[in-house]
């Protein structure tokens, strides 16, 4: 089965200011990717050069083994991508926009694309441009799950949307991308492997339904696999002196924010390992308890290192 993404050694610059700074991210078949990164960090950009969207300054861009800026119209036969903004045609009506869309597709559902607007309360009969920006969001979805693609790519796909429009979405997203007899489950019949590469920046969404996560920071992907594998190896420590005063300097391996207070010293680590707590008690005669933390708080915590 050919990679649905691959980004190699990607650097995207504007005006000689570079926002990825060499990239290398795969995206397997099968798998619900998060791409998470702060404001500003180039989850767009990356997106965008990873779909042929935008010429990357250098560095390597395949869609299905394509590359991302000559790709085949069968290629993008087999993607569905969702803009942080989207752009219709105002004047239509959103029945009309969806039938115009999916003329474009021999794979078209329209059983499934009436069903997510019934789901989702789309109002068939208003023109497009006065739709408000959670039902444009709603529209855009609409348009890249009818024709069942093999690979979605959604840019903050639930960022307008209500928390009800939000439940039901990532309710279809999940059913879309089960495996084993559910593959495709009630939306879309088709036993097809679906993967999908989501950016957002909330992070209990991603806690639902990722089975992996890439981290985009400093122009580069910081960590990328299982959420619980990232879980694992960032951790908060509490050392308590047993003898009523900490030693100055305590060295912790990986350490970002530590803080000393009076006998108790806080510190998050970014590669904890299981031997740490037992290595740190000895070597300076303190209590060590580990806090674990959730996607949220690794999130913060790695981008205020
Ligand atoms: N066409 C462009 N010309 C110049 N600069 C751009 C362009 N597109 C993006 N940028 C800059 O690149 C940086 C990354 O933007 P991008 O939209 O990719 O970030 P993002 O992580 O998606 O942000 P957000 O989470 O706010 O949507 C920003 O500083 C932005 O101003």
């Amino acid at each position: 089965m050919t990679t649905p993404l691959e980004a190699r050694s990607l650097i995207k610059a504007f005006d000689g200011d570079a926002v990825l700074k060499g990239v290398d991210l795969t995206v397997e078949p099968g798998t619900v990717l998060g791409l998470l990164g702060k404001n500003g960090s180039g989850k767009s950009t990356l997106i965008k050069c990873l779909l042929g969207l935008l010429k990357p300054t250098a560095g390597e861009a395949f869609v299905f083994g394509e590359d991302a800026w000559s790709l085949s119209a069968a290629a993008k036969g087999r993607l569905g991508y969702v803009p942080q903004e989207v752009v219709t045609y105002p004047w239509m009506r959103v029945r009309q926009v969806i039938a115009y869309t999916g003329a474009f597709y021999p794979t078209w559902n329209q059983r499934l694309a009436d069903d997510l607007c019934r789901r989702w309360n789309l109002p068939l009969e208003q023109r497009a441009g006065v739709l408000s920006v959670g039902q444009l969001q709603t529209l855009g979805l609409v348009l890249a799950l009818g024709h069942e693609p093999e690979l979605l790519v959604l840019d903050e796909p639930v960022a307008s949307l209500d928390p009800s429009a939000r439940r039901e979405f990532l309710r279809i997203l999940i059913e879309i991308t089960g495996d084993g007899d559910d593959a495709g489950g009630r939306v879309g019949e088709s036993a097809r492997p679906r993967t999908v590469l989501f950016s957002t920046h909330i992070t209990s969404d991603l806690e639902r339904i990722a089975s992996r996560l890439a981290l985009l920071k400093d122009g580069a992907i910081a960590f990328e696999g299982e959420s619980d594998a990232l879980k694992e190896r960032v951790k908060r420590i509490r050392l308590t002196s047993r003898n009523g005063a900490l030693p100055t300097g305590i060295d912790i391996p990986g350490a970002i924010h530590t803080t000393v207070e009076g006998v108790l010293a806080e510190a998050t680590v970014t590669d904890f390992t299981p031997d740490l707590p037992a290595r740190l008690a000895a070597e300076n005669n303190v209590d060590v308890a580990v806090v674990d933390l959730n996607l949220e708080e690794i999130f913060v915590e790695m981008h205020d290192e």
